[in-house]
């Protein structure tokens, strides 16, 4: 397989107006130039993930979109507002949650605790809702962030941020290095948030929980989207997909 030039990605344009839409997107790491001129959109009610090897990319667009690096070009907009030029936190309070790799969330503090520093927004998930859908964080609500498993840990850092009642979730590797069961759990979450409305941008190097959870694939390779499949496409080009991820 060779991969198409970025000029042959091409995307139908929308029938609605992207809530995030990012075009010629230029990201660099002191001298090193990372991201080269990297177009996606997300549509409202979509669940779009980055695929790719390490090192592709995947997490800089993730950052350049929150503003957690700033040096970058091009133009990020989200419901139809510029925020490349804003400070990460006006970003988020633009309706924007980001869930890094390393699952922030409070070590120090209780499972209750950090589901409770950030006071719920109107619309956003209180602690009982997030008790619901992982009843394992209420058994665990006494205890301290730093003892929880990999997978509470992620729990836990996807319901603080539905706290902030936000409008699109940037997830980055949420099923990294936990059990199936688990996976499973979170996907059924992100499907479920998405019917009531929540757009989803994810980063994800699992092919099987990717294609079960996303309408569209973006291919990152060395900083450029070569490739995008659709999720009709995802089947038949199931081998073309593994390539890109493989080492
Ligand atoms: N803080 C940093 N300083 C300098 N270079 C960095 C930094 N973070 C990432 N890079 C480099 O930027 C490039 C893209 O990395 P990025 O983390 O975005 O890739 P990725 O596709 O998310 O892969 P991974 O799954 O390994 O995180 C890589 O060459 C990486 O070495």
């Amino acid at each position: 397989m060779t991969a198409p030039h970025m000029s042959a990605v091409s995307t139908p344009p929308p029938s609605v107006p992207p809530l995030l839409d990012v075009r010629d997107l230029n990201a660099y790491y002191g001298q090193s130039h990372v991201l080269h001129g990297v177009n996606l959109h997300v549509q409202p009610g979509e669940i779009v993930s980055l695929i790719g090897r390490n090192g592709a990319g995947k997490t800089t667009t993730l950052r350049s979109i929150m503003g957690a690096l700033r040096s970058r070009t091009g133009s990020v907009t989200f419901d139809g507002q510029d925020i490349l030029r804003l400070p990460s936190n006006r970003v988020a309070a633009r309706g924007l949650a980001w869930v890094p790799e390393e699952r922030a969330i409070m070590s120090t503090l209780t499972v209750r605790e950090n589901l409770e520093l950030p006071p719920a927004r109107p619309g956003g998930w209180t602690t009982e809702r997030a008790y619901e859908a992982f009843p394992v964080l209420r058994e665990r609500g006494h205890h301290p962030g730093s003892k929880l498993s990999g997978g509470e840990q992620q729990m836990l850092a996807i319901v603080r941020v539905l706290r902030s009642a936000p409008r699109l979730l940037l997830l980055d590797e949420p099923s990294e290095g936990l059990a199936p069961v688990i996976v499973q759990r979170i996907g059924d979450i992100i499907q479920k948030l998405r019917t009531e409305g929540l757009s989803v941008l994810l980063v994800e190097q699992n092919l099987k929980f990717a294609t079960r959870l996303a309408d569209r694939h973006y291919v990152f390779v060395d900083g450029q989207i070569v490739d995008e499949v659709s999720r009709a496409d995802a089947v038949a080009r199931r081998e073309d997909l593994l390539k890109y991820l493989s080492v």
